[in-house]
This record gives structure tokens, C-alpha cells and sequence, in this order.
């Protein structure tokens, strides 16, 4: 099973969001790697990965070494379709699906980190909710309790539903710490109540600081995300 991890904007918790999934799934036992589909702003191997492997209490693996979880890195930290341009290289994201494939060989479950938000250009021609839709690769959706975070979070939902893709659940990230209060708390009111207008029964999960107390019961939530 693949599942995309993407969000409402760069920066918005999906690199944490991915690791405590997947942390989520090994303390249940399952067999589960992580992907970034497309890194940039780095010269080898992903820091992204490199961050999820740090939050599932396991060192890199032999696909992060043979580069199967991120085939894609590129140096300028930009969109992808640009940082590549600048390399004089175009994505393919065949590159990206061959990956995932050989990935499903030896996991059970691969949990898919977009780059940036959620209709981010591969090339001038795909954007990757696009590549999503394509691949009916089902959506956990990252948002957060930051002023503006209402209109991207509904826009990211429009652009789900237009394209038909399954959303198994929005991540409301409250990290940021100079967040005012009562905008947290209706924002997450606020989108709790969209998912049902935007055709969704999914539900709303709190993603923990991933410098919290990450016992088992922080975590349930998140692994049933997955299913
Ligand atoms: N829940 C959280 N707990 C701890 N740190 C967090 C949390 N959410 C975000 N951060 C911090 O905020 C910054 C951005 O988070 P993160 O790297 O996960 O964003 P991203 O959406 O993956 O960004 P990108 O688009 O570059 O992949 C990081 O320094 C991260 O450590
Ligand atoms: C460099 C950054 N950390 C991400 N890897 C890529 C963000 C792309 C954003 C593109 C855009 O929405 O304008
Ligand atoms: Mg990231």
C-alpha cells in the first residue's frame, strides 16, 4: 500500500508527519518505509529522509543508501520542476512510481513525502496531486493551526475532490508554539466541518511535537490513519 503525505504548504509538518506515522506503524509491529518523492535544497542523500529514519528509532537503511527512498535530489531549494530545470534535467515521475514498486517488494507499506505543498509542479506539465490522481495513491493531508491556514487548507481540499482522490484524514499541526489560542482552536473546528461539505468522512488528527513524550497511546491515532 502506498500512502502520499502532503500538505497546504512547504514547511507546514510533513517531514515530522511522515516520521511519526511511520514510528506509529513499527511500534504496531507493521512493515512500513518511508519515500520522498522529490528532494531539494540538498546535494546527496535526502535530509527528509534522513529526518524520518531519526524519528522512527532506526538507523538508514540499504534503500536510503541505494537512494530507492528518494531517487530525486536536486540542490537548489526551490519548487522541482525549477531546482531540476537548473540542473538542465526534467523529473520523470516514472522514476518516482518505479521506486515506490520496488519499495512495495520488501515493505508492506510505503508512506510517500510529497515536496512542498500539495499541487507543487515535477515539470512544467505535472503537478503532484496530478501524479497522485494518476496513481490513485490515497492522501494524509498536513495542515496547521497558523493564520491562513483556513483557505489553504479548503483550496488544498477542492483541488483533492476535483481530482476524485481519496483523503484518509487532515494532520492539524499546532507546532510553531506563537499561535493565538482561539484561532487554533476554530481552525480546527473550522476544517473538522469542511471535510463533510467537501464530500470527506475522514477525521482530524492532532500531530504530536515530535519533541513530546511520543508514547504508544500519542501515536494510536495516527497509525489508524493508515489503517
Ligand atoms: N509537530 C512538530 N514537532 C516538532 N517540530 C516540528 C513540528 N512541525 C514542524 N516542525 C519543525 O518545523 C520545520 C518544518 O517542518 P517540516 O520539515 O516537517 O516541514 P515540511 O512540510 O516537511 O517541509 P518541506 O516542504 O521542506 O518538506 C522543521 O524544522 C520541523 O522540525
Ligand atoms: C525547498 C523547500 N524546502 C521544498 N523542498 C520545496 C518547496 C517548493 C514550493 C513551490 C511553491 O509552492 O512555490
Ligand atoms: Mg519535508
Amino acid at each position: 500500500m502506498i500512502i502520499a503525505v502532503s500538505g497546504i504548504d512547504t514547511g507546514i509538518g510533513k517531514t515530522i508527519a511522515t516520521g511519526l506515522l511511520a514510528r506509529a506503524l513499527l511500534l504496531k509491529g507493521r512493515s512500513v518505509i518511508t519515500q520522498k518523492a522529490v528532494q531539494t535544497g540538498c546535494e546527496a542523500l535526502s535530509d527528509d529522509i534522513v529526518v524520518h529514519r531519526e524519528l522512527m528509532g532506526i538507523g538508514l537503511q540499504e534503500v536510503d543508501r541505494e537512494s530507492l527512498t528518494c531517487p530525486l535530489v536536486f540542490a537548489y531549494p526551490a519548487s522541482p520542476h525549477l531546482a531540476a530545470a537548473m540542473e538542465h534535467r526534467r523529473i520523470d515521475p516514472e522514476v518516482i512510481a518505479k521506486a515506490s514498486k520496488a519499495l512495495q517488494r520488501h515493505y508492506q507499506i510505503i508512506l510517500l513525502e510529497g515536496a512542498g505543498g500539495l499541487m507543487v509542479p515535477l515539470n512544467d506539465e505535472l503537478l503532484f496531486v496530478d501524479y497522485l490522481a494518476r496513481e490513485a495513491v490515497p492522501l494524509i493531508l498536513v495542515t496547521s493551526s497558523r493564520l491562513g491556514s483556513i483557505n489553504h487548507t479548503l483550496l488544498s481540499l477542492e483541488a483533492c475532490r476535483h481530482r476524485k482522490i481519496v483523503l484518509r484524514g487532515l494532520l492539524y499541526n499546532r507546532f510553531g508554539g506563537e499561535e493565538d489560542a482561539a484561532i487554533a482552536v476554530d481552525t480546527r473546528r473550522f476544517l473538522e466541518r469542511s471535510l463533510s461539505l467537501y464530500g470527506y468522512r475522514c477525521p482530524v488528527v492532532d500531530l504530536p511535537d515530535a519533541a513530546s513524550d511520543l508514547g504508544k497511546s500519542g501515536l494510536e491515532a495516527l497509525a489508524a490513519l493508515v489503517g
